[in-house]
């Protein structure tokens, strides 16, 4: 109705026009009841509500905001309506799907209508899931439905929370895109909801690595589609690259028309998306642009080879200076001449040209100096396939560009692959803007809500617990170094054990490689536990599965972060629920928070600890002279929180700057790559 309104104001000037929309956008997201202070930090808008028309048109706005009830009261009043239709025979309930589907697709997502969905999705999640949605649940739905971002503490039930606005949504009409961080949550998801969704008479389909086309099109035909955001925006490159310049609708028709459009496309656009893990997606993720590249036939000629020589003969300091933090590379000026004078007999054209010779010397020195086996990747079947830290997961498919891959194979002598020609790129942030409803799910959003505001238009509204938190949080401790820390983890688990019974533990760790430490100390130790790490990830489920039982001892990279949903058995939360202990912070709070989360959900107990080192990546990499102070001033150890945390804090302040401006200059870089395609008539 106010949309109409707006429309009818077209005389207005356009700044009238932009508080308007400001100002409903205000009274549709209804947040005030659960805003949390720092979720309410916006752009501040530039005017000033300084003239009559302006006054009246601020009344009036007010007073719909005012007129309208709020999260909570709604949540209510759709859980009452729910509890009607749960007097309905599974028949009469069957109609009604039926029925709510035509009203939305004749309203749209009018209040009314979406209120008596929402409770139709509750009660058939109840009866087919067992799970009727909490009306903090509703709430998150009610929220993401309208276009914003939730954030619900771990373990609040995301997963359930999004069949709300997904299905909704899909009733209207819109095709839905579920978005989460990994194949195994995306298939667990999509599996377990699927009852819910087929009765609504709605289809549910799945994307996951490894698909051929026809089955991607397949599932994208699907009225609700989950899937991860690194394969479903690669899937939209792809459908990019298929139609050229025939982007547009009209000329796409034509270009249907006369044939000239040989691969179907595999989605059906960009209309409503709701991503889970989202401050993972949008923020995490969003540093470096995604690539969609076509292996070049080519003999490499020993070019590699000799590269990694030259970068050998090379001296740290004199000739190159290091970075690990930022996994950067720079040569001085001793180490250009160096590398012209080392390369002066080598038959390669590479090294005839300057800039060509000190950037593969440069990419050189990383691969043996900054990219490592069991941190940056694995190898496993002659390949060598890259993890991603922040999910603990091998990344299918995936290659470092410039060469750096190639460098790396030869480093670790498996076969090379070909150099990889760029076809289409994009960042995540494009990516997600083009959707024409965004939304998304997160336990974490708080710190990084002005960043989503500012480049991704979404508000971030926080959502209240349904029960309290129960976990108890032992602090945080800290060794000089690694090896006394993998003993101290050890000397942890024992006494647990010792001390409070069989209570299921969850040792989290950055790597492969440490996690393997890890393990190692326990086995000294006698404690028997088992791995999860990128190594053995078709065990995944089954782990996870026992991970809940008295006793289990389970030793994890991030791949049990993030989404993951560990069941405690009974007699597991009579002794305590699980302890999760944190073997080395992360350059974001957010994923410790997340690790953290595995926890007490849903009310049960639990309890944490931190046990770190000194010499953790953390530490050197961003506040190395921090580090070296508390090194040469402690006589005393272990450091129980006070200085601990202090460092944690200095070094984790200094890595989101670090990878904000990352993430700024991968949005700049990309702008000025659009820019000269544009010029060069490639866009
Ligand atoms: N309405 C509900 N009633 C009962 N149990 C529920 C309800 N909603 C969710 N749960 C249970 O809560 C647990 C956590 O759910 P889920 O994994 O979806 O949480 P999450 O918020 O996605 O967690 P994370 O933030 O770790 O991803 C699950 O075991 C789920 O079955």
């Amino acid at each position: 109705m106010v949309e109409a309104t707006l429309s009818r104001w077209g005389a207005l000037s356009g700044k009238v026009r932009e508080k308007a929309r400001h100002f409903w956008h205000e009274a549709r997201s209804d947040a005030r009841p659960v805003i949390a202070p720092y979720a309410e930090r916006g752009p501040v808008p530039s005017w000033k509500w300084d003239r009559p028309l302006d006054l009246m048109l601020g009344r009036f706005m007010l007073a719909v905001q005012r007129g309208k009830p709020s999260l909570l009261d709604r949540a209510q009043r759709i859980v009452l309506r729910s509890t009607e239709f749960a007097d309905l025979s599974d028949e009469l309930l069957d109609a009604a799907c039926v029925e709510i589907r035509e009203r939305l697709m004749r309203e749209r997502l009018g209040e009314g209508v979406v209120d008596e969905a929402f409770a139709l999705i509750r009660e058939v999640s109840g009866r087919e899931l067992g799970l009727r949605h909490f009306p903090v649940q509703l709430m998150a739905g009610l929220v993401m439905l309208d276009g914003g971002l939730a954030e619900m503490a771990t373990g609040e039930g995301k997963t359930i929370t999004a069949l709300l606005p997904a299905i909704t949504a899909a009733m209207a009409g819109m095709p839905v895109h579920v978005f989460t961080v990994n194949d195994y949550l995306a298939e667990r998801d999509c599996n377990s909801l699927r009852p819910v969704i087929e009765r609504f008479g709605l289809r549910c389909g799945l994307i996951v690595n490894g698909q051929e086309n026809p089955e991607r099109r397949a599932a994208y035909a699907c009225h609700i589609v989950y899937g991860t955001n690194k394969e479903m925006t690669f899937d939209y490159l792809r459908d990019q690259t298929a139609l050229g310049k025939r982007r547009g609708q009209g000329r796409r028709l034509v270009a249907e028309l006369f044939g000239q459009v040989t691969q179907p496309l595999l989605m059906r656009g960009l209309h409503f998306a709701i991503v889970d893990e989202a401050d993972s997606i949008f923020i995490d993720e969003a540093r470096t642009p995604l690539i969609l590249s076509a292996e070049l036939p080519g003999d490499t000629d020993g070019v590699y080879l000799a590269a990694l020589e030259l970068a050998s003969m090379l001296e740290e300091g004199r000739d190159y200076i290091l970075t690990e933090g930022t996994r950067s590379v720079h040569l001085t000026a001793h180490g250009k001449d160096s590398v012209a004078q080392l390369s002066g007999g080598l038959p390669h054209t590479q090294w005839r040209i300057r800039l060509a010779r000190e950037e593969l010397a440069m990419r050189a020195i990383s691969a043996t100096r900054l990219f490592l086996r069991d941190r940056d990747y694995i190898v496993t079947d002659g390949k060598v396939q890259i993890v991603d830290e922040s999910t603990g997961r091998v990344m299918a498919d995936r290659s470092w560009e410039g060469g750096l891959h190639q460098l790396v194979e030869t480093k670790e002598a498996v076969d090379i692959s070909g150099v990889r020609n760029t076809m289409a790129r994009i960042t995540y942030q494009r990516f997600f803007r083009r959707y024409r409803r965004l939304s998304g799910m997160t336990g974490t959003a708080g710190e990084v809500a002005d960043e989503l505001w500012a480049d991704y238009g979404l508000k971030v509204v926080v959502i209240p617990r349904n029960r309290p938190n129960l976990r108890s949080d032992r602090g945080h401790v800290m060794v000089p170094t690694a090896q006394e820390k993998w003993a101290f983890v050890a000397t942890e688990v024992a006494q647990i054990h010792a001390q409070e019974g069989a209570r299921p533990v969850l040792i989290g760790t950055r790597s492969v490689a440490d996690s393997d430490s890890v393990s190692q100390a326990l086995t000294l130790a006698g404690i028997a536990h088992r791995v999860l790490n990128a190594r053995q990830d078709e065990q995944e489920a089954e782990i996870i599965a026992q991970a809940g039982e008295p006793g289990a001892v389970i030793v994890a990279t991030n791949m049990a972060g993030r989404g993951t949903d560990i069941i405690l058995n009974a007699t597991a939360k009579a002794l305590g629920g699980l302890h999760v202990i944190l073997t080395g912070f992360h350059d974001t709070a957010r994923i410790d928070r997340q690790l953290f989360g595995r926890a007490a959900r849903q009310g049960d107990p639990g309890s944490s600890i931190a046990i770190t080192a000194l010499d953790d990546q953390l530490y050197t990499d961003f506040a190395p002279r921090a580090a070296r102070i508390v090194s040469s001033s402690v006589k005393i150890w272990p450091l129980i929180d006070g200085k601990a945390n202090m460092l944690r804090r200095l070094a984790q302040r200094n890595a989101e700057k670090r990878h904000a401006a990352d993430r700024r200059q991968t949005e700049l870089a990309e702008e000025r790559l659009r820019k000269t395609m544009a010029f060069g008539g490639g866009e």
